[in-house]
């Protein structure tokens, strides 16, 4: 049995998971974090800040904000929890102290928790190799008109698997409305769109003189990314060696 506790627990991902553990026997939901607190009718305990649970716990799931991480890392590094942390939008600097945290406690991150962007990260791995340096590429992410950072921390992942395979380090351009000048060659565009009920989308353009390669991934539900979650915490409840873990210490490509 896993005691999990879920971080963000009233938002769209958190209530998902919350589903999904619910019918899972291998699962106990032991409470929630949310800025929040107690919202509706719910099986477990709500709470506004970490600090507040006083119960046992093997593992956190976190999809909330990154202004919860400060709080999260110290209720991890305080109780040796292990963390999954699925939240996207995180500053350098927030960067850097989930990497220090996870020299003492398994941290698993990813901005991307579904089996389908894992495996469209490699391909856009070898497109890059194969391809060469002959075409453009370009990053269009989509999402629901709720979501509040851009461009997704899903598209910044596929511009840094293109970066690892390009022999030249590419410069990332998020607005070409600023200036007005030719694309330069070593650019990686990546554009934002936010509308309706759009679960996910990220689409990767090989734009070359003669020819143009499209790789695309589209979430149908919220479901893929919770999933990918919960295998991410069964995994970590089971690990005790400090570390940061990603989905590719999940599945073999
Ligand atoms: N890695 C992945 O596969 C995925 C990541 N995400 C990311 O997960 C995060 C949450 O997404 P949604 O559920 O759609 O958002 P949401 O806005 O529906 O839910 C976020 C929840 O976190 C709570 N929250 C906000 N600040 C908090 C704080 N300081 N402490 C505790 N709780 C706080 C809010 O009250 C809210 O209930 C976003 O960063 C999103 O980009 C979303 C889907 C998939
Ligand atoms: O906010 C979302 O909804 C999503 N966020 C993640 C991201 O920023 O990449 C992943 C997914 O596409 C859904």
């Amino acid at each position: 049995m896993v005691r999990l506790i879920i971080s963000g627990c009233n938002g769209r991902m958190g209530r998902v998971v919350e589903t999904i553990c619910s019918a899972d026997p291998e699962f106990e939901i032991v409470a929630g974090f949310d800025l929040l607190g107690a919202a509706g009718d719910r099986d477990f305990p709500i709470y506004s800040s970490p600090s507040e649970f006083q119960g046992q716990a093997d593992v956190v799931v976190d999809f909330s904000s990154p202004a919860a991480l400060d709080a999260l890392l110290e209720f991890g590094l305080q109780r040796r929890l292990p963390l999954v942390l699925a939240t996207t939008g995180y500053s350098e600097q927030q960067l850097l102290d989930i990497d220090r945290a996870a020299g003492a406690i398994p941290i698993f991150r990813s901005a991307n928790m579904s089996l389908g962007v894992n495996v469209l990260l490699q391909l856009v791995r070898s497109a890059v190799r194969a391809l060469g340096e002959g075409f453009d590429l370009e990053i269009v992410e989509r999402h629901h008109n709720k979501k509040v950072d851009a461009p997704s921390g899903t598209a910044l992942m596929l511009a840094d698997a293109a970066a690892e395979a390009l022999p030249y380090t590419p410069e990332y351009v998020f607005d070409r409305q600023a200036v007005r000048k030719p694309r330069g060659k070593t650019e990686i565009g990546i554009s934002s769109v936010r509308g309706g009920g759009i679960v996910g989308d990220h689409e990767v353009i090989f734009a070359g003189r003669d020819e143009v390669i499209e790789l695309r991934h589209t979430a149908l539900s919220r479901d893929v990314f919770a999933s990918g979650a919960i295998r991410a915490a069964k995994f970590l409840a089971g690990i005790t060696a400090p570390g940061l873990y990603t989905m590719s210490d999940l599945i073999s490509l």
